[in-house]
């Protein structure tokens, strides 16, 4: 019998990421080859942007994808994420050349309090809850401290896009493909202070740590390279990056929704208070996922110059999150 339909809102619809997203989504790269979507599409009341979020719907009619059962244009929250399984927070204002991601955070933060506000009205008591929109950890602390009766795990922040361009990074190094990388893991906040760590990382059950052994390289190339990697495809395109964020969304959702068969992912949680994390506080951590949740990959070591890593980027979400807490 086939299965009955979930429902996935997408915000900042007719965006670029949307646009990069929502086909993948209705195709079934999602939540499976097996599962119907209706998609609800949010984007701001405003009529151009309506108006290209049809131009949107009509190309996704043109596909004629099986798995789309149904979608809709809204321009109100609490319509768009009624019922909602699956939620999408894209919709923000992307950072131009030479804006950093705390130039963002007024600007953004009002759009998150609105939208938890609604999820905790109308959403499915069950939904799950990726921001992309940046500052996407505060952004998506802003959500779920806005819908107190959702449960605070059902909302999570995007680190996703850093922990493949890490995956890259080390396959392009090591020489060794990029699928066969395991145990990477990309702690705290997606921000250029993100600590991209592959101490515990395997390739063939050789130690990637071992294979690189170079200290120096992690400090002054890895870890610059993919702290910046967002900064450097606006600066070579001109715009922030969509295919690749929207690939890191479908990848986030689909191993949240169907698992991870105990492959490591880095996804920004709520802290349980782990590895000396305030609780709360919505960190990148290492992951595993099975039966649609997500388990926190725990004791890990943590050594001096890790811990100094891990430090900075939460000082950093700890301002972040000084600076929104009038609105919450
Ligand atoms: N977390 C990550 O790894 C990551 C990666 C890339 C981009 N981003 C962020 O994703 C966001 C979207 O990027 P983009 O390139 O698609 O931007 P974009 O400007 O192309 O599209 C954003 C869309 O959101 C809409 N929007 C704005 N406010 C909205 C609201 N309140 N409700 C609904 N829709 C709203 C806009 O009308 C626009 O169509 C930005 O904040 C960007 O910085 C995050
Ligand atoms: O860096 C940005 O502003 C866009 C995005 O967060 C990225 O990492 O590519």
């Amino acid at each position: 019998m086939s299965k009955a339909p979930v429902r996935v809102t997408v915000s900042g619809a007719a965006g670029q990421i949307g646009y990069a997203l929502l086909f993948r989504i209705a195709s079934g790269q999602m939540l499976g080859a097996d599962q119907p979507v209706i998609l609800q599409l949010l984007e701001i009341p405003d009529e151009k942007a309506q108006k290209a979020l049809k131009g949107v719907m009509m190309e996704l009619e043109d596909c004629a994808f099986p798995l789309l059962a149904d979608m809709s244009a809204h321009g109100d929250p609490m319509t768009a994420f009624k019922d909602v399984d699956y939620a999408l927070l894209v919709g923000a204002r992307p950072r131009g050349p030479g804006m950093e991601r705390r130039d963002l955070l007024s600007a953004n933060a009002q759009i998150f309090t609105a939208q938890g506000k609604a999820l905790n009205a109308v959403a499915s008591r069950a939904v799950k809850t990726l921001v992309v929109g940046n500052p996407a950890n505060t952004n998506a602390y802003i959500a779920m401290k806005s819908a107190p009766d959702l449960p605070a795990k059902n909302f999570t922040a995007m680190l996703r896009l850093d922990h493949n361009r890490a995956l890259s990074q080390l396959a392009a190094k090591t020489g060794k493909p990029v699928g066969e990388i395991e145990k990477v893991c990309v702690w705290g906040n997606h921000s250029p202070t993100m600590y991209a760590d592959y101490r515990f990382a395997t390739v063939g059950g050789q130690s990637v740590k071992d294979l690189i052994n170079d200290d120096v390289w992690n400090r002054d190339v890895f870890l610059p390279t993919v702290g910046k990697r967002g900064a450097a495809i606006i600066e070579a395109r001109g715009l922030s990056s969509a295919a690749s964020a929207a690939n890191a969304a479908i990848d986030h959702m689909r191993d949240w929704a169907l698992g991870t068969n105990g492959r490591w992912v880095s996804m920004g949680i709520p802290s349980d208070g782990s590895y000396g994390i305030p609780a709360e506080t919505m960190f990148g951590f290492p992951v595993t996922c099975a039966g649609g949740e997500y388990q926190l990959v725990r004791d890990l070591p943590i050594d001096a110059f890790s811990q100094e890593r891990i430090n900075k980027t939460l000082a950093e979400l700890e301002e972040e999150k000084a600076g929104v807490q009038h609105l919450l």
